[in-house]
C-alpha cells in the first residue's frame, strides 16, 4: 500500500498521488486531495462534503494555544513556533492516547484543520494584530489567506494557495515523511509523528529551501543581476536554493505548474519583477549546470512556490510552515499505512552510506 500513496518517475518528470497525475489533482479542492491521500481513493460528493465539514468544524485553536503563541520569539522562523504549538495542543486532544483507526482519524482531521490556524495566528500576533477566527464558508486555501490578512483574498489568490497546498502535499519517502513514518512505526501518537515531520521539513536542504529562495530573489534585486549572482555562487561552489532534487533528473512537474501560477499572479498584479528575476535565475542555472556541465539541476518544488509567496505578500519566515500545511496530509497518509504494518523501522548503520 505505501508504494501507492505516491508515484514518482524522476526521469520523465511524472508525479501521481494514488495513481492520479498531479496535473489532474490541482483542479480539485485541497480537501478532496487530502481525502484521497488518507483514504486511498477520491471522495464522492457526499464523502467530500462530510470530510470538508469535519475539517471546517475543527479549525479553531484553544485560548491556551493563543497564549503560548503570544510568548513565542517572533524574530526567528515560524517553524519554531509551529512545532511547539502542535506539540502543545496534543495535550488537549481527547484522543491523544487512542491509537485506534477511528481515534487516529479524529486526530488527523484536527491536525490538518488546526495547523493553518496556528500559522495564521502566529503571523497576526507577530505583527501586533489579533488572530482572525477561521471562516467555515471558505476553502482551505482561501481561509488561510483570510486568517492571515483579515480580508478575503481574490479568487486567483485563493486558487493559487489551494494549488500550493495540493502540490506540496505528498512526495513519497522524502526526509520529513520518513521521519514521521519512523515515529509512527514505534506506535507513538500521530501528533508526535507530525512534530517529527515538522522538525525535518525545516532544514534548508528540504522544505526550508522555500524561504531561502525568497531571500535569494530579494538579494538578486533585478533580472539583470541574476546571471552575476548565479555565476558567483557557483564559482564559490555554493548551491542555488530551489534547484536540484534527489529523485528528479529532469523538470519537477510541480515546478512547472508553480511557474505558470507565478506568472499568472505576476500578470494579475501588474508586477513581473520577481517573476523575471526567477526566470533569469533559472535560465542561468540551466545554461551553466545542465547545458555546460551535464548536471540534472532543475527548479524543484521550492523555487517558483517561493516566488508565489512573494506575490501573495507572505514573508519568508512563514514559507516552511505553509509548506507543512500542505504536507501534513501526506505525512498522515504514510503514518496510517505504517500503523497498519505494526512493524518498527530500524535500518542498520551501513545503510547510511547509501543515503
Ligand atoms: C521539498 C524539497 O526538499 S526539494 C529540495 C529543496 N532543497 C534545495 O532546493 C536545496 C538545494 N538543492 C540541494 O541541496 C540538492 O539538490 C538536494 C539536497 C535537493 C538533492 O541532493 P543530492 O541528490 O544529494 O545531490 P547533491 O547535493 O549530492 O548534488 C549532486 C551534484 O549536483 C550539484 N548540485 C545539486 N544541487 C545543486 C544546486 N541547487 N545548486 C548547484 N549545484 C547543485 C552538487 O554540487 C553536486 O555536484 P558535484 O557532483 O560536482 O559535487
Ligand atoms: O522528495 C524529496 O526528496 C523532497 C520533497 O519532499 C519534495 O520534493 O517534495
Amino acid at each position: 500500500m505505501s508504494k501507492n500513496i505516491s508515484f514518482i518517475d524522476g526521469l520523465e518528470g511524472i508525479l501521481k498521488y494514488r495513481e492520479i497525475d498531479i496535473n489532474q489533482l490541482v483542479e480539485l479542492p485541497y480537501d478532496a486531495v487530502s481525502y484521497l491521500l488518507i483514504m486511498g481513493e477520491l471522495p464522492g460528493d457526499q464523502e467530500l462534503a462530510d470530510y470538508s465539514a469535519r475539517l471546517r468544524g475543527e479549525r479553531e485553536i484553544n485560548r491556551e494555544a493563543i497564549d503560548v503563541i503570544r510568548m513565542c520569539n517572533f524574530n526567528i522562523d515560524s517553524m519554531e513556533a509551529l512545532r511547539t504549538i502542535v506539540s502543545f495542543i496534543s495535550q488537549f486532544d481527547p484522543d491523544i492516547n487512542d491509537n485506534s483507526p477511528e481515534g487516529n482519524m479524529r486526530k488527523a482531521i484536527r491536525l490538518i484543520a488546526k495547523i493553518p490556524t496556528i500559522v495564521a495566528a502566529y503571523h497576526r500576533i507577530a505583527n501586533g494584530k489579533e488572530p482572525v477566527p477561521p471562516d467555515p464558508s471558505l476553502s482551505h486555501g482561501a481561509n488561510f489567506l483570510y486568517m492571515i490578512r483579515g480580508s478575503k483574498p481574490s479568487d486567483l489568490e485563493a486558487e493559487v494557495m489551494e494549488k500550493d497546498f495540493i502540490l506540496s502535499a505528498e512526495h513519497e519517502l522524502n526526509a520529513s515523511t520518513f521521519s514521521s513514518r519512523v515515529t509512527a512505526s514505534t506506535l507513538s501518537d500521530l501528533y508526535s509523528a507530525v512534530v517529527s515531520g515538522l522538525c525535518t521539513l525545516k532544514g534548508p536542504l528540504h522544505g526550508g529551501a522555500r524561504a531561502e529562495v525568497m531571500a535569494m530573489i530579494d538579494e538578486i534585486s533585478s533580472p539583470e543581476d541574476a546571471e552575476k549572482y548565479v555565476l558567483e555562487k557557483l564559482a564559490k561552489k555554493e548551491k542555488i536554493m530551489g534547484f536540484g532534487h534527489r529523485v528528479y533528473k529532469t523538470y519537477d512537474p510541480r515546478g512547472v505548474v508553480f511557474k505558470q501560477l507565478s506568472r499568472q499572479l505576476a500578470e494579475a498584479k501588474g508586477n513581473m519583477y520577481w517573476y523575471e528575476i526567477a526566470e533569469a535565475t533559472e535560465r542561468t542555472v540551466i545554461r551553466e549546470l545542465v547545458e555546460k556541465k551535464g548536471k540534472p539541476i532543475y527548479p524543484n518544488v521550492d523555487f517558483y512556490s517561493g516566488v508565489i509567496y512573494k506575490y501573495l505578500d507572505i514573508p519568508p519566515k512563514l514559507a516552511t510552515s505553509i509548506f507543512a500545511i500542505g504536507r501534513v496530509s501526506g505525512w498522515i497518509a504514510h503514518c496510517f499505512d505504517q500503523y497498519e504494518k505494526k512493524k518498527i523501522i530500524r535500518p542498520r548503520a551501513f545503510m547510511l552510506d547509501e543515503c
